[in-house]
C-alpha cells in the first residue's frame, strides 16, 4: 500500500467526534461486479455527506443515480468498495446501530394477511418489546398515521397510501432516533401526501433525524432542510433547500388592497430607483393548495394524531 493510500484509509477509519452528526460518509464508493469479479457498474463515487441530528436530509437523483446504493451502504446491507460510512459514530457495518434506525423501504415487504395491529405487534416482538408496551405503542402509532378505522383490516385490502402509512408506523415501532424513508409519499393522493409530509415534519420537531429519498421534488422542497443531489453516482449539489432555491437579485413584495394607480406608482418608483419591473401581478397558488382547499373539508375521518 502506498503512503497516501495508508493515510487515506486511516483518516476514513477514524469515527466522527461530533455527536451532532448522525450519518457521515467519507469518500464512500461502490462498484458492483459481475459473477467473475469484473467491474460492472460504478454506482457511487467518493460520496462525502454529513446528516446532522434533528434535520430532514433529502437524497435526490434520477433513476440509477445511486440513492438506493447509498441507503444500503448506510444501513450496512452492502459493503463499500472504497471509503466508510458511520451512523451514530459507529461503522455502518456494526449491526447494533440498527436498533436506533427505522426504515421505510420503497417496496412493501409487509405480510398481507396480517392486519395493522398484528403487523405492529409482530415487529414489536422482533425488538423484544414486552406485550403491554407493544399494545400501547401500536395503538399510538395506528392513531398517529390515521389508520384507526382500518386497524383490523388485512393489509391485502389496503390502498397504496394506507400501505405507506402502516409502513411508516412499522418503521417507528422501536422509537428510532434516525428514520430512513424511501419514497414515503408513493401512491398517495394529495391529501395523504400532505398528511405524510406534516407527519415527517412533526417527527423532526420531536427530535428525530430523517433521511428521505424521493422523486417527488415538490415533497422534498416542502419538508427537507438540506439536500444532496446525485447524478451518475456523483454528488452534484449539497446545501440548504432555501438557499439553493433562492433566486438572487430579485425582490418579492406581497401586498393587498392596492389600486391600479398605486401599482403604477410602485412600478414608477422601481424604475426611478434604477430597478426593472419583472412582473407586478397577482400571484398564483399551487395546484396542491387549490386541490386541498376544495376537498379538505369534505373528507371523511379526521386528520392523523400527533406523534
Ligand atoms: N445489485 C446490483 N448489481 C449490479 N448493478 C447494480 C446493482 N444494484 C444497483 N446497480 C446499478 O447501480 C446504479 C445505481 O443504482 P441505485 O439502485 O443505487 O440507483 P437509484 O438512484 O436508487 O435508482 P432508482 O431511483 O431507480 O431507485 C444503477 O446503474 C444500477 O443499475
Amino acid at each position: 500500500m502506498s503512503a497516501s493510500a495508508a493515510v487515506e484509509t486511516e483518516t476514513s477509519a477514524t469515527p466522527p467526534v461530533d455527536t451532532d452528526v448522525v450519518i457521515e460518509t467519507r469518500n464512500l464508493g461502490k462498484i458492483y461486479r459481475d459473477f467473475w469479479g469484473r467491474k460492472k457498474v460504478s454506482a457511487l463515487k467518493a460520496l462525502d455527506i454529513e446528516v446532522k441530528k434533528g434535520e430532514i436530509f433529502g437524497l435526490l437523483g434520477p433513476n440509477g443515480s445511486g440513492k438506493s446504493t447509498t441507503i444500503k451502504l448506510i444501513q450496512g446491507l452492502l459493503f463499500p468498495t472504497s471509503g466508510r460510512a458511520f451512523v451514530f459514530g459507529k461503522d455502518a457495518r456494526d449491526v447494533t446501530k440498527n436498533e436506533r434506525i427505522g426504515y421505510l423501504p420503497e417496496e412493501s415487504y409487509l405480510y398481507k394477511f396480517l392486519n395493522a395491529e398484528e403487523t405492529l405487534d409482530f415487529y414489536g416482538r422482533l425488538f423484544d418489546m414486552p406485550a403491554e408496551l407493544r399494545r400501547e405503542r401500536s395503538d399510538q402509532l395506528i392513531k398517529m398515521v390515521g389508520l384507526h378505522q382500518a386497524r383490523r383490516r388485512q393489509l391485502r385490502e389496503y390502498s397504496k397510501g394506507m400501505t405507506r402509512r402502516i409502513g411508516l408506523a412499522q418503521a417507528l415501532i422501536n422509537e428510532p432516533d434516525l428514520l430512513i424513508l424511501d419514497e414515503p409519499t408513493t401512491g398517495m393522493d394529495p391529501i395523504g401526501s400532505r398528511e405524510m409530509k406534516d407527519l415527517i415534519i412533526r417527527l423532526r420537531d420531536a427530535g428525530k433525524t430523517i433521511l428521505l429519498c424521493s422523486h417527488q421534488l415538490a415533497d422534498v422542497q416542502d419538508v427537507c432542510d438540506r439536500v444532496a443531489i446525485l447524478h451518475q453516482g456523483e454528488l452534484r449539489e449539497l446545501g440548504r433547500v432555501d438557499s439553493l432555491l433562492k433566486v438572487r437579485d430579485v425582490t418579492e413584495v406581497h401586498a393587498t388592497g392596492l389600486s391600479d394607480a398605486s401599482k403604477q406608482k410602485i412600478a414608477d418608483l422601481i424604475r426611478s430607483e434604477g430597478g426593472e419591473v419583472v412582473s407586478l401581478d397577482n400571484p398564483t397558488t399551487t395546484m396542491e393548495e387549490l386541490f386541498l382547499d376544495i376537498v379538505q373539508d369534505n373528507r371523511p375521518g379526521g386528520r392523523p394524531a400527533s406523534p
